[in-house]
């Protein structure tokens, strides 16, 4: 069971309130400052708790809000809105997640048939290249479930354009690894170190960088590629509309199925939802072709054991860990084909379970904050990010948990 991050709602409070007298200056000063295993304490180390919605995002900006002004927290403020951000961007081109997960079959086998790329591939993920601190990455990554922005952005940058390994397969050891490993965020930020996501603009790692911001911790002078060419790759696909989710009749006899995505149900009892009974999801298997760490998955499960014990005077009988749409369909048949109600989930693997299922009515409720926020993902971050002031002002009517 991970020490750093328990996987409690407790736990998740616990930290957001530590953290948020230091959601202001401090942060905007310190945030970018990787100071190795133990010592994250200048950024919030909440994305595990956020990717899963055990804290919300609205709860999250207001605890802060209630701490700072919103020219003070500007910084944080933007982070926690970079998820939403590239939550909706997928959305709208969900046709990039299933291109990344044919790429990294077609590299996958690629690995599995040249015996020199498979080398170079898990001295990767070993840690054993001739590169310190990425080594020091790639452990600190397998052993904690965490790495700092902006190691993952030298880690990424690394990987693709020193190592020369498939951008593909290094995003899918940070999926494999992180607690907070997220389709959307995961996928677009490698895309973007890759030069994928904004055509023609990569992000080269430096030593100097490197060495100024882990407070000369490593300094890999002459050991990574300088000015390194962006990779050319497709244009984006069209842009679909974003998503407004199912209209919820709470009225009719209803199954509650819960999935990683979203493990706060508060807002759905509070617009009516009573359930006869609930299960939880378990899509852990569809984040990689390879085995996701068992510390990842006992995270996971832990969070959906913590959900059930919270609100388990109002689930009703409680089946965990559905991996099928097949076995979803098979249990709500149990209960009579009441319909399921779900929250949202986004492009991922919940999603590709939820889409498969037929044979009962599924109602998907998407929560106030994405659906207000997730259209504005139409170009780059510096657009979107001018919304913010109104996407907070709206925030005043949304459920906070
Ligand atoms: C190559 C690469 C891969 C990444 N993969 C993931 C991933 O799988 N899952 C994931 O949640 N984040 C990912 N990120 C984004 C970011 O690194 C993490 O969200 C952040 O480091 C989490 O640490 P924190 O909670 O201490 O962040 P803080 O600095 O405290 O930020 C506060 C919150 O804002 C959000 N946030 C901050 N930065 C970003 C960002 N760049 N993109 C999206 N949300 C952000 C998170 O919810 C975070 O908890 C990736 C970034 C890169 C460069």
């Amino acid at each position: 069971m991970s020490q750093t991050f328990p996987p409690t709602r407790t736990a998740a409070l616990e930290l957001l309130s530590r953290f948020v007298p230091k959601a202001g200056r401090d942060y905007a000063a310190e945030r970018n400052y990787d100071r190795g295993p133990g010592n994250h304490d200048n950024v919030s180390t909440l994305s595990p708790y956020i990717r899963h919605r055990v804290l919300t995002e609205p709860e999250v900006l207001d605890a802060v809000l209630g701490h700072f002004s919103t020219s003070v927290a500007e910084k944080f403020i933007q982070e926690v809105y970079w998820r939403t951000y590239w939550k909706g961007w997928l959305e709208m081109r969900p046709a990039v997640w299933g291109g990344y997960r044919q790429s990294l079959a077609n590299a996958w086998d690629r690995v599995q048939t040249q015996s020199g790329l498979r080398a170079e591939w898990e001295a990767a993920c070993k840690g054993d290249t001739d590169i310190d601190c990425f080594n020091h990455w790639a452990h600190e990554l397998v052993e904690t479930g965490y790495l700092h922005n902006h190691a993952r952005m030298w880690f990424a940058s690394i990987w693709i354009f020193t190592l020369r390994l498939p951008w593909e397969l290094g995003a899918d050891f940070f999926l494999r690894h992180l607690y907070d490993g997220d389709p959307a965020s995961n996928t677009l930020s490698w895309r973007w170190v890759a030069g994928l996501q904004t055509h023609g603009k990569n992000y080269a790692a430096r030593a100097s960088n490197i060495s100024k911001y882990t407070e000369g911790r490593f300094n890999p002078t002459h050991q990574l590629t300088p000015n390194p060419e962006p990779l050319d790759g497709p244009d984006h696909p069209p842009r679909m509309d974003p998503p407004t989710g199912d209209m919820l009749d709470p009225s009719q006899p209803t199954l509650l199925l819960l999935h990683e995505d979203d493990l706060s149900p508060g807002w759905l009892f509070d617009l009516g939802v009573a359930p006869i009974a609930t299960a939880t999801l378990d899509a852990t298997d569809g984040l990689s072709p390879l085995h996701v760490s068992p510390a990842v998955k006992t995270f996971k499960s832990a969070l959906m054991d913590d959900v059930t014990e919270r609100w388990s005077d109002t689930l009703g009988p409680v089946t965990k860990g559905l991996t099928l749409a097949r076995e979803i369909e098979e249990w709500a048949a149990s209960y009579g084909g009441a319909q399921i109600v779900t929250p949202y989930a986004p492009v991922g693997p919940s999603a590709a379970i939820l889409n498969d299922i037929r044979d009962v009515s599924l109602t998907r409720v998407l929560r106030d904050h994405d659906r207000r926020a997730w259209p504005h993902a139409t170009a780059g971050f510096f657009k979107f990010k001018k919304k913010i002031p109104d996407l907070i002002g709206a925030m005043k009517g949304f459920s906070m948990i």
